[in-house]
């Protein structure tokens, strides 16, 4: 695991900064009163009970859900006072991988890998082109795997196209939203590794959504545990083992959590 970069005085630096976000549907608030804070080059791990509102954060922080209340700064950049040309170059610099893929179904791969250049460049053909080999070799797909459609591929490719078409513009950041979910615990673990190994090699802050505890243990510099609509903790895992709220001590040192190895961290 390698450490979050620093800047001059040693400090993480925060790149996504959420304060006292709020976000509602219909009479009731999912999201009251969040704080929370991103640190560079770090992957940070959101979990938190079933339906606590892991996905409405992700997707109130990326702007594809409104929100009721509160501030994102991404990079700096209050993304409600951003003018349209700054908000477009912060999107430019994140790619999000939705739960379940989320590739277009009528789409090959490579296709699909492409979309955001067509929408955010006037790359030619041909560079695009290029770009979607290089992308579908990043995250470890076979040239071939380019040509099919989303539904000729398994759950493990699916989740590496997306991932590909997440990397397309080369961001800072990626959001994941449960990338192994679906997967058996090999291609879990594969998917862990690659997400390590593109963090150290490109330099990737990842914000990633999970119930995987294996991920939490392999993969993650600090975790961030939601409850009720709130963040309840965020630190290491080491922290988070030694929390004593009731649903904090059943996931991270019950059964299933001593089986991943948690044990250890406490
Ligand atoms: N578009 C929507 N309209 C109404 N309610 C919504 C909408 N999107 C999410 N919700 C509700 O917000 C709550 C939080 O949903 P969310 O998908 O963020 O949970 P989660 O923590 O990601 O859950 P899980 O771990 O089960 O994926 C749920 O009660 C859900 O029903």
């Amino acid at each position: 695991m390698g450490a979050a970069a620093t800047n001059s005085s040693n400090e993480p630096e925060t790149i996504i900064k959420v304060r006292d976000l709020v976000v509602g549907f219909g009479e009731r608030n999912v999201i009251d009163g969040l704080d929370m804070d991103v640190r560079r080059g770090e992957i940070l791990g959101v979990v938190g009970p079933s339906g606590t509102g892991k996905s409405v954060t992700l997707r109130a922080v990326t702007g594809l859900t409104p929100k009721r209340g509160g501030t994102v700064e991404v990079f700096g950049m209050d993304m409600d006072t951003a003018t349209e040309k700054e908000r477009l170059a912060v999107e430019r610099r994140w790619g999000v991988l939705f739960q379940q893929g989320a590739l277009f179904s009528s789409l090959t791969v490579r296709q699909n890998i492409e979309m955001p250049m067509r929408e955010h460049t006037d790359l030619s053909p041909k560079l695009r082109e290029e770009i979607a080999r290089l992308k579908i070799d990043l995250v470890g797909l076979k040239q071939e795997a380019g040509d099919r459609l989303p539904s000729e591929l398994s759950g493990g490719m699916i989740k590496r196209a997306a991932l590909a078409r997440a990397l397309a513009l080369d961001p800072d950041i990626v959001f994941l939203d449960e990338p192994t979910a679906g997967l058996d615990p090999i291609g879990a673990n594969a998917f862990d590794r690659l997400i390590m190994t593109l963090k150290d090699s490109l330099g990737l802050t990842v914000y990633l959504v999970t119930h995987d505890l294996d991920t939490l243990v392999t993969a993650c510099d600090r975790i961030c545990a939601l409850k009720g609509g709130k963040v309840l903790a965020i630190g290491p895992l080491s922290e988070m083992v030694k929390n004593d709220d009731p649903w904090m001590k059943e996931y991270f040192r019950g059964e299933r959590a001593r089986a991943a190895g948690m044990g250890a961290a406490a």
